[in-house]
């Protein structure tokens, strides 16, 4: 039996500002969803736009606060989590990679300083050291040396989104989660970056929470699906399973509108 990394119990999130100001019928954004996800898995959240994913994905990495429920990672409830401390070594562990790399990097800083700053900022390894393990990534994302002085907008789409992934990756986390990561890149370019996020996570042991709402891409990359709509998750099952063989009526509209099923 696999352990599970992390198990979200009934969380939930209203953005409604204050009692007074919500009605009655106000959705949460995120509604009593529970779910658990296993060491190594991909595990993906699907969904039309504005179902609550993003949302989701925040709260795990606690961007936001969930209004209530429980956040186990590793056998904590970080959702309570308030030490300073605590939060870092949480934050070092569990990265974020978003849609868009045009936003993410730092337009002014080199690649070099880019995979530089979390090293710093969680103050791992001694200079040699950091330059050693700079140059690992470089290689493992197929870029040389020289890259290392190049800026965000000489690069890319592609190669933005990997800088990104990797700044991403450099304290070494073992929970990845993953918002879009290939939404705002040409479709010749996802397949590349899919692969490239499955290679990373053979060779450094990650689990994704891997979010999107083309459930191609999700299908693609995934071990388990869990679909997601107007805050709640209506079903959970196998990628394979849920993609040949639909239980809920929702998640059977979704493959319904995707025109033609592709093969893995
Ligand atoms: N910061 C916020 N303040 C108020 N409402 C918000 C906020 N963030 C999200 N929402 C609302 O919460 C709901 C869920 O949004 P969320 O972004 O999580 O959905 P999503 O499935 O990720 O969609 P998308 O892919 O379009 O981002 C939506 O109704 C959205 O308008």
């Amino acid at each position: 039996m696999m352990e599970n990394i992390i198990e979200i119990k009934n969380l939930k999130k209203n953005f409604g500002s204050s009692n007074f100001f919500k009605s009655k019928d106000s959705k949460a954004a995120v509604d009593n969803i529970s779910f658990e996800i296993k060491k190594g898995e991909v595990f993906g959240l699907v969904g039309e736009s504005g179902c609550g994913k993003s949302t989701t994905g925040n709260l795990i990495s606690k961007l936001l606060t969930a209004d209530s429920g429980e956040i186990i990672y590793k056998g904590i409830n970080i959702n309570g989590l308030k030490g300073r401390r605590d939060l870092k070594e949480m934050r070092k562990n569990i990265q974020m990679i978003f849609q868009d790399p045009y936003h993410s990097l730092n337009p002014k800083k080199n690649i070099g300083w880019i995979l530089m700053e979390p090293l710093i900022i969680h103050n791992l390894y001694s200079k040699d050291e950091r330059r050693k393990k700079i140059l690992e990534m470089l290689e493992i994302a197929g870029f040389d040396e020289s890259f290392l002085s190049k800026y965000p907008s000489e690069l890319s789409g592609g190669q933005r989104q990997r800088v990104a992934i990797l700044a991403a990756l450099m304290c070494e986390p073992d929970f990845v989660i993953a918002d879009e990561a290939v939404s705002a890149l040409d479709v010749s370019v996802q397949a590349q970056i899919l692969n490239f996020m499955k290679e990373l996570q053979r060779k450094m042991g990650l689990t994704y929470l891997f979010i999107s709402h083309d459930l191609n891409v999700v299908y693609y990359m995934c071990d388990r699906i869990a679909v997601m709509k107007e805050g709640q998750i209506v079903e959970i099952n196998e990628a394979e399973k849920l993609y040949d063989n639909p239980k809920h009526p929702y998640t059977k509209s979704l493959l319904g509108a995707i025109p033609g099923k592709k093969a893995r």
